[in-house]
C-alpha cells in the first residue's frame, strides 16, 4: 500500500534555483521488497553504451526504458521506442501521476548491482522532457548516497536515498543542478531506481 501523499509530511529543500521533496518510505512493506525483487528478476535489464569524448563506453550499471506508446524521442537520428510497462511500474505511475498532479508517460529504471555500480554527474535536460521538467525517482534496495551540486556555484547536497524514498526534483533541478550516484566499494547489495518522465512525443 501506498500512503496518501498528503497525509504523509516530505522532506523539503529550497535550493537557490531548484526544489525538491522526499517522501520517506513512500512505497511501504511488503510492495516494495515484492517490487523489488520481481522486477530485477523479469526485466529485459541491458548495458547500453553512451559516447564520451569520442569513445564508447559501457554505463557502469543495468538499464530499462519504459513507457507508453508515443514516448519515443529521436537521439542522433535514431528514433528510441520504450518497452511495453510492466505492470507494477505502470501502477506506481498512476499512482504517481495522481498524486502528484503530473503525467508521467514513461519511466527509466537504473539496476545498481552493488556499490561499484554507478552514475555520473548528469542532468536531465533533454529537449524531449521540455522545458522544466518534474522528475520523480523511486528508490528500492540498499540505500545509496544521491548527490546535487550547482552548476556554477560551490553548493552541494547530499542525500541518503533507501527504501521506498520518493525524491521530487522539481522546478529547475535541471537546469540550475546536477546529481549523481557516487561509487560506494562498502555497499554490497543491489538498488533499483525509477525516474518517472514525462516526455514530449516525438513528431
Ligand atoms: O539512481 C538514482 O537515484 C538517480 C537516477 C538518475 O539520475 C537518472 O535516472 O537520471
Ligand atoms: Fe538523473
Amino acid at each position: 500500500m501506498t500512503r496518501a501523499i498528503s497525509q504523509l509530511k516530505p522532506e523539503c529543500w529550497q535550493l537557490p534555483g531548484a526544489s525538491l521533496q522526499l517522501w520517506r518510505g513512500w512505497l511501504a512493506e511488503p510492495e516494495a521488497s515484492k517490487g523489488y525483487r520481481q522486477l530485477v528478476d523479469e526485466l529485459p535489464w541491458q548495458q547500453p553504451s553512451i559516447r564520451l569524448f569520442g569513445r564508447e563506453h559501457p554505463i557502469p550499471r543495468r538499464q530499462v526504458w519504459m513507457g507508453d506508446e508515443g514516448a519515443r524521442y529521436r537521439y542522433s537520428g535514431t528514433l528510441f521506442q520504450p518497452d511495453a510497462w510492466h505492470p507494477l511500474v505502470a501502477n506506481w505511475q498512476q499512482r504517481l501521476s495522481t498524486a502528484l498532479q503530473q503525467p508521467f508517460n514513461s519511466a527509466l529504471l537504473n539496476w545498481y548491482r552493488s556499490g561499484l555500480d554507478h552514475m555520473g554527474w548528469h542532468a536531465d535536460n533533454e529537449a524531449e522532457l521540455g522545458n522544466d521538467p518534474c522528475i520523480a525517482s523511486l528508490s528500492l534496495g540498499e540505500a545509496r548516497r544521491f548527490d546535487l551540486k550547482h552548476r556554477h556555484h560551490p553548493w552541494q547536497l547530499q542525500l541518503n536515498l533507501g527504501h521506498g524514498d520518493l525524491l521530487v526534483m522539481a522546478a529547475g533541478c535541471q537546469q540550475h543542478w546536477l546529481h549523481r550516484i557516487p561509487k560506494q566499494s562498502r555497499v554490497s547489495g543491489g538498488r533499483l531506481n525509477l525516474t518517472f518522465r514525462y516526455i514530449v512525443p516525438a513528431v
